[in-house]
């Protein structure tokens, strides 16, 4: 089987079609013709997830879909792209950084991003309905709290929203925006090392080189505004096309039931033949995993095609990676999320979409899931 990757047209927000009721371990022929597996249940996916003897190396993993623009199999990662390490190589970098993401900087974020999005409601009331709440909100707020996180000039938003949107969808511009992204980062990284401020690279630049920091930047600002953007105007979209109320329980559940890393990812590449769910991936083959069909895992949600915000079991999704590299962000994109979706429904209770839902275009070309705009009116 080949990776299906179109969301179904009359509910853009399912896994894609073929995926659900597949055995926990499924066999799966990668986009270059390597035969791995795809991991389809909670089980399973926690089960390689966390267990060492399942590497992430770029180098020898094979993408289900299509080349990883950062690399493929044969090219290991370059120095500080640790999300594609292993341990203890993984732990030192992972240590930094965690060291940086401190509970007085995500309080300090909270109530700038509570000031963000009141300001950008108030340009959206301003200007009048309709309004295009990817851009004028959505993406706005991410891409300015990864900024003030690392330190990098809001005046370069455009380039950098261009480039790392670029990153994440599939084709041949990958490459080109991931040298100009590093390039980028490496200047700004030089500033920091001369002129040290208050943020997170300059609060790393004792510790790491230019080299490794300028591609750490360039994780966390893909990782950063990309995944939350899109999770901010899906949810949106989500919750307006079922009809349902905005609580504060619905960031697990949307989490959950939009899965938007969704093609094969996360995935690892076996280092020796491991048992999981009854069979033995052997050495060298590559895991891919389903995060919306694991996502919707009827052994742990019930009826878990529905969207019901609040439900308790929700936290138990795996939207955030399970294991050793469980999303790093994670915290602080729920403060965002929560802010995000809360501030937009108090501001507006009227909001509903200014199109019909089938006419909202979604990403099927990328790697995080999305809508390319969502048209709304108050
Ligand atoms: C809704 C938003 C987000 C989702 C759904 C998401 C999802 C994920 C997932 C599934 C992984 C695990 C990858 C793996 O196991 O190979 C991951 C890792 C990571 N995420 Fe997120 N993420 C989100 C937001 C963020 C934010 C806001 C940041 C940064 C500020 C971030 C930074 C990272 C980093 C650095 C890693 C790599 C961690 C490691 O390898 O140790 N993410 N994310």
């Amino acid at each position: 089987m080949r990776l299906p990757t179109e969301r179904p047209a009359e509910c853009p927000f399912d896994p894609p079609a073929g995926l659900a009721g597949l055995p926990a371990m499924s066999r799966l022929e990668f986009a270059d013709g390597h035969l791995g597996w795809l991991a389809t249940t909670a089980e399973a996916a926690r089960a390689v997830l966390g267990d060492p003897r399942f590497s992430a190396r770029q180098e020898l993993k094979h993408a289900a879909v299509h080349a990883v623009p950062a690399g493929g199999p044969g090219r290991a990662a370059p120095p500080g792209f640790f999300a594609a390490t292993d341990p203890p190589e993984h732990t030192r970098y992972r240590r930094l950084l965690t060291g940086q993401f401190t509970l007085r900087r995500m309080r300090l974020l909270e109530a700038r991003i509570e000031r963000i999005a009141a300001d950008h409601l108030d340009a959206m009331a301003a200007a009048g309905p309709p309004a295009d709440l990817v851009t004028a909100y959505a993406l706005p707020i991410p891409s300015l709290v990864i900024c003030e996180l690392l330190g990098v000039p809001y005046a370069d938003h455009g380039l950098f929203q261009e480039l790392s949107a670029r990153l994440v969808t599939f084709g041949d511009g990958g490459a080109g925006a991931l040298a100009e992204l590093i390039a980028y980062l490496r200047d700004l990284v030089r500033g920091k090392r001369a002129k040290p401020d208050d943020d997170l690279l300059s609060g790393l630049t004792g510790e790491l080189s230019d080299e490794e920091l300028a591609n750490l930047g360039v994780i966390l600002l893909v990782a950063g505004h990309e995944t939350t953007a899109n999770m901010l105007a899906l949810g949106v979209f989500a919750l307006l096309e079922r009809g349902c109320a905005y609580e504060e329980g619905a960031v697990e559940e949307l989490l959950r039931w939009l899965s938007i890393l969704h093609l094969g990812a996360p995935s690892r590449a076996a280092l020796e033949d491991v048992e999981v769910a009854g069979v033995t991936v052997r050495a060298g083959e590559t895991v891919a995993l389903s995060l919306p069909v694991i996502n919707r895992d009827p052994a742990v949600y019930a009826d878990p095609d529905r969207l019901l915000p609040g439900r308790p079991e929700a936290r138990r999704h795996l939207a955030f990676g399970h294991g050793v590299h469980q999303c790093l962000g994670q915290q602080l994109a729920r403060i965002e999320l929560r802010i995000g979706y809360r501030a937009l429904f108090e501001r507006f209770p009227g909001l509903r979409l200014a199109v019909p839902a089938t006419e909202v275009p979604v990403k099927h070309d990328a790697a995080v899931y999305g809508v390319r705009s969502l048209p709304v009116t108050w």
